[in-house]
């Protein structure tokens, strides 16, 4: 399989994400946004590891990012493509306003934070978004059930995951056109010592119209129990 390669930066951009991490870290004393507080090891572990996801999204115009948390990797992916637009998305009001007010301290234009769960948002904007990514929500399946709803017909799902993604997909094998899915395809990359994949799935028909279900149904009865 042939590697996915981390996007190319400019100076102007790295130095802008570098600002990003020194408003995160502080407002990481408010609010728990991200485990580290350390520039060194953010830059290295979660800046390096968007921008693998970023030469992915390439060329994308609606990104949505399900579950940002402290804007990861969406605050990136705004940075990295200022002709995108990205939508921050967590459950948690608290951090989304913590990340409006990152967002704001940046100047970002082209980004907008929204405080709800997926379920919620995808059934007032059913399948608006060309593009939805997620990193370190939960597993796979349910969250293939998340991002589906959110995306165009045509469009993509990308979520990136450690080693242990083939054990999270294995289980829905042959299943994922429950959700208007193809079988998801693994794009590997290495960071550090660590391998890698960003899976992606192609949306290739709408979504049922039982999808969104109700907020936290998704974990309770797996949809791929009865597909
Ligand atoms: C572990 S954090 C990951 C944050 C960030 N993506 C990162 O890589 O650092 C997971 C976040 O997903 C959010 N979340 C979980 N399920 C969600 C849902 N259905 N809709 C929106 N946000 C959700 C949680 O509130 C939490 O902030």
């Amino acid at each position: 399989m042939t590697e996915l390669n981390r996007l190319n930066i400019t100076a102007a951009q790295e130095s802008m994400l570098k600002e990003y991490l020194s408003q995160l870290c502080q407002a990481n004393g408010r609010v728990r946004l991200t485990g580290s507080s350390d520039p060194t090891v953010l830059w290295q572990e979660h800046v390096t590891d968007c921008l693998y996801l970023a030469s992915a999204v390439e060329g994308t115009e609606k990104i949505i990012d399900v579950g940002t948390g402290g804007g990861l990797p969406g605050v990136v992916l705004a940075v990295c493509f200022p002709k995108s637009h990205v939508t921050l998305l967590d459950s948690q009001k608290k951090k989304a306003v913590q990340l409006g007010k990152i967002v704001e301290a940046l100047e970002l234009e082209n980004v907008s934070v929204i405080s709800a769960r997926s379920e919620e948002l995808a059934a007032a904007r059913r399948e608006e978004w060309d593009c939805a990514v997620a990193r370190a929500v939960c597993e796979a399946p349910v969250l293939a059930e998340y991002l589906s709803p959110l995306v165009r017909q045509g469009g993509c799902l990308l979520a990136m995951k450690g080693p242990a993604w083939e054990e999270e997909v294995l289980p829905v094998q042959g299943k994922w056109s429950a959700l208007g899915l193809s079988e998801p395809r693994a794009l590997p990359y290495q960071l550090g010592e660590s391998a890698r994949v960003i899976l992606r799935w192609d949306k290739v028909a709408a979504i049922d119209k039982k999808y969104p279900r109700r907020p936290g149904r998704a974990e309770k009865i797996g949809w791929w129990k009865n597909a």
